[in-house]
């Protein structure tokens, strides 16, 4: 079974997909943040280093998909590769720091890699506002992520409601976190925990 968590930055994917992985046993997939070559660049100049991010983040992603699909485990995932393309790709060259020229390069190897890739048998979407993603971003603490403006998160979350509002490749799950702590309140941690099993019902 494949699960994933999606929401925008700082809504408390790693966070929520560590605490299932362990309640459940299940193996987790991380996204490839500590050792990207591009990340802490392309917060310094976005446009410079979009097309490289994006690039990187994409076969990153793939490899994800094709060892969920080869282990035949119970697996976590920590973001989705539809986001890298229909939420930050799309994002980045709507506010022209991604050009059409290196959109369409990108578009055209992700369209191609979609043929391989299933969708998770749950999609779990953590929704969030933005002065509680500033928040929880700030938390984290990591350098290079404090030039991340108002706009640039406002812009993602909306790309996040529309693809949510349109998603129909599978079992999808809204959970507003704003209200929740999770990491702190055992409570909030089993609402989650209902939720999911209310939803994977049957999927056991
Ligand atoms: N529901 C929550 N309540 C309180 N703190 C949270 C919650 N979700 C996440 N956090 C905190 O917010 C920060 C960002 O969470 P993280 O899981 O790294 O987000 P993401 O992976 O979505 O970017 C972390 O410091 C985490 O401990
Ligand atoms: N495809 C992506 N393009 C740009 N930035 C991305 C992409 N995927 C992830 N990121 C960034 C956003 C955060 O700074 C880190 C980690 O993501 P998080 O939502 O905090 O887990 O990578």
């Amino acid at each position: 079974m494949h699960i994933a968590v999606t929401g925008n930055i700082g809504a408390g994917k790693t966070t929520l997909t560590t605490m299932l992985s362990k309640h459940y046993g299940w193996d987790a997939q991380f996204e490839d943040v500590d050792h990207n070559p591009y990340l802490e660049d392309f917060y310094a100049d976005m446009s410079k280093w979009s097309f490289a991010l994006q690039v990187y983040f994409l076969g990153s992603r793939f490899r994800q998909v094709k060892e969920i699909r080869e282990s035949g485990k119970n697996i976590i995932q920590d973001r989705t590769i539809y986001e890298d393309a229909h939420i930050f790709a799309e994002n980045l060259n709507d506010m022209k720091l991604l050009s059409d020229r290196d959109f369409n390069n990108y578009a055209s190897v992700f369209n191609l890699m979609k043929s391989f890739v299933s969708a998770p048998d749950l999609l779990i979407y953590l929704k969030s506002d933005v002065p509680n993603l500033v928040k929880k971003i700030y938390k984290r603490g990591r350098e290079y992520e404090a030039s991340i403006s108002i706009e640039y998160l406002s812009k993602l979350n909306q790309k996040y409601e529309k693809w949510i509002a349109e998603y129909t490749e599978g079992k999808l799950l809204v959970i507003e976190v704003d209200d929740l702590d999770f990491v702190e309140k055992p409570e909030d941690f089993g609402f989650i925990l209902e939720k999911i099993e209310a939803e994977l019902n049957g999927l056991f």
